[in-house]
């Protein structure tokens, strides 16, 4: 392996921290302090070991949040603390700065942690803080500016107080100044992003709210974007331009699987400091359209049947807040319907992986830095008949408890892997997911694997496939011509019954029909064709870090 040249040393003095003495060091890449050893500590070094790593410390530059001049102590109070070890020049200073930094906990979770240091002078605490605001100004991908939407609604109507006390002290720390717009009703930040926002004067758009909130965000973000570039949305070929501004979660909903599939937690403290340091996750999202109808975006969940009926259950019970969710799983789950229909799908590359790969995507994921593309477009109905090898459509007919398509895997704390483990953020695909009508045992067995670290996917009545279009009609709205080639193929009495059920779509047959649950939103059509646009948006994350990261901070080798 080549050799790294090691980053020029931009600064470096001993300086003291809670009355010891530390070798503090700056570099294009690390503030480090190690704590210099007395001829006594070294004794004690040499029976437990080395001292080096127990008091060194590196903070890489670009998880540094701020550093500022630190007011002075009160001297009176601060004296005996100095008199303790009066040998020292540097212990008798009272000019010191903080340097805040990113700090990683359990759970994938961040915070920020401080340190001050005390200098000899005043001109060399300057100079430091001088230095390390240098290094910083060199971060150009840190956002300045941000435009802030809350949704006071959201969850448990936490939205506003998390963003006051938990983010805003964050963002003014780290110098961000902030347009900050509560939303007064449903679509207002989708609107106000579509038509009116000066878009211009921002690095950024942070949500503050659930999966439904983001929704909002990311409509208003897209069609701003295609209007701005003369694309026209409601064509389902047409290749969308992807969005420039970053957008910055800040879990406060129900489910908030966006946040916690791309950062690893739903904690506030963590998304905000992604959004200070300027992390950026390219993210894929699927296309909705009826017809030539442009209805909807969905960057998580899209789905039919079960999960559509638990939202449509759930909408009449949003006074109960995140708890609704599982009320309306349990008397959905018990209802047991199925829907009958036709998927068709236009299969992805198997080098992208595969759904029952068990490759997680995970920060810096090589499947999303190469991603398949959706090369072959279909443009009308007839490609459905394609036999062109590159990638030829595949139709599936059948009676479903639930159809799903996971952008990305939805991991969220209900199910801590997700709906499709192995769906990656950024790879064009999308997971399709077919459950089969089968015993509420079976499907409950099904269900139960979503919260365990068992392979949902492992049962006969589940298919599961990568792809990047996919319709779906349901039987009810196929054409006459559709309809009676599949009964050819079945009795002359079902085809009697399904005839009087079309005429009474209200009984409890196969042909009732469900809803999409379109990220949480219902969707007004049943029969819809869907396609993945490979990174149209961008995130303020880096998608879930491999634990070791935290556990052995960095690779010392390249300080
Ligand atoms: C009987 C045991 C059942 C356990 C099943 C656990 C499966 C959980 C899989 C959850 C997948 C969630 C995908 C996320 C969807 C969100 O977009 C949506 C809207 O979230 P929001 O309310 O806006 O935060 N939430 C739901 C539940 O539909
Ligand atoms: N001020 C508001 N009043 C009512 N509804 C709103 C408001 N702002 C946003 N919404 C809507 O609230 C819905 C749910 O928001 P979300 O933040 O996702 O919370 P939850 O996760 O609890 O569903 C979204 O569909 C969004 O459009
Ligand atoms: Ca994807």
């Amino acid at each position: 392996m080549e050799k790294q040249p090691k980053p020029q040393l931009l600064l470096s003095s001993q300086l003291s921290l809670l009355n010891r003495v530390y070798e503090v060091t700056l570099n294009g890449v690390f503030l480090s302090w190690k704590e210099v050893e007395t001829r006594q500590k070294r004794a004690v070094g040499n029976i437990y070991g080395p001292l080096k790593a127990a008091g060194s410390h590196y903070v890489p530059v670009c998880e540094i949040i701020s550093v500022q001049e630190t007011e002075e102590e009160c001297p009176s109070t601060d004296l005996g603390k100095w008199q303790k070890v009066p040998q020292s020049p540097v212990e008798s200073n009272q000019h010191a700065f903080t340097v805040s930094y990113v700090e990683r906990i359990q759970k994938h979770r961040w915070r920020c942690s401080e340190v001050t240091l005390h200098c000899t002078d005043r001109t060399l605490c300057l100079q430091w803080v001088q230095a390390i605001r240098e290094q910083l100004s060199l971060l150009t991908i840190r956002p300045k500016r941000l435009l802030v939407y809350i949704n006071p609604y959201g969850g448990k109507h936490r939205g506003k107080r998390i963003y006051e006390q938990k983010v805003a002290p964050i963002f003014s720390r780290a110098c961000i100044s902030t347009d900050v717009i509560v939303t007064e009703r449903a679509n207002h930040a989708r609107d106000h992003l579509k038509t009116e926002a000066e878009l211009k004067k921002y690095d950024g758009v942070v949500c503050v709210g659930g999966d439904g909130m983001f929704s909002e965000i990311i409509h208003g973000l897209i069609s701003r974007t295609q209007c701005d570039s003369g694309v026209d949305q409601n064509r389902s070929d047409e290749t969308l331009i992807p969005c420039s501004l970053r957008i910055g979660i800040i879990p406060a909903g129900s489910t908030d699987c966006i946040c916690y599939a791309t950062v690893g937690s739903n904690d506030p403290v963590t998304s905000a400091l992604h959004i200070v340091v300027g992390d950026s996750q390219p993210m894929d999202v699927c296309s909705i359209h009826h017809n030539n109808t442009f209805l909807r975006y969905s960057v998580s969940l899209l789905g039919y049947g079960f999960y559509g009926d638990v939202l449509t259950d759930s909408e009449r019970k949003r006074w109960m807040g995140p708890a609704r969710y599982d009320i309306s799983g349990v008397k959905t789950f018990l209802s047991h319907r199925y829907y009958e229909g036709t998927i068709s799908f236009l299969p992805a590359d198997e080098n992208v992986g595969t759904p029952r790969d068990k490759l997680q995507c995970r920060s810096g994921c090589n499947i999303c830095r190469l991603p398949s593309l959706d090369k072959q477009v279909s443009k009308d109905e007839e490609s459905i008949s394609d036999t062109d090898t590159k990638g030829v459509w595949q139709v599936i007919r059948g009676k479903f408890l639930a159809i799903n398509a996971a952008c990305m895997s939805c991991a969220c704390p209900r199910s801590p892997k997700g709906l499709s483990p192995s769906a990656h953020l950024a790879d064009g695909t999308a997971d399709l997911i077919l459950v089969r009508k089968c015993s509420r045992f079976d499907f409950l067995r099904h269900l139960l694997r979503h919260t365990n670290k068992d392979d949902q996917f492992d049962h006969p009545f589940v298919e599961v496939y990568r792809v990047h279009q996919f319709r779906f009609t349901p039987r009810y709205e196929e054409t006459d011509s559709e309809l009676e080639l599949r009964e050819a193929e079945g009795s002359g009495r079902k085809r009697f019954f399904s005839q009087i059920c079309r005429e009474h779509p209200a009984c409890n047959c196969s042909l009732v029909h469900s809803s999409w649950n379109c990220d949480g939103e219902i969707l007004p059509h049943a029969a819809i064709q869907v396609r993945v646009h490979c990174q149209l948006i961008k995130l303020f994350a880096r998608g879930i870090e491999e634990q070791s990261v935290f556990e052995e901070p960095y690779a010392l080798n390249a300080i």
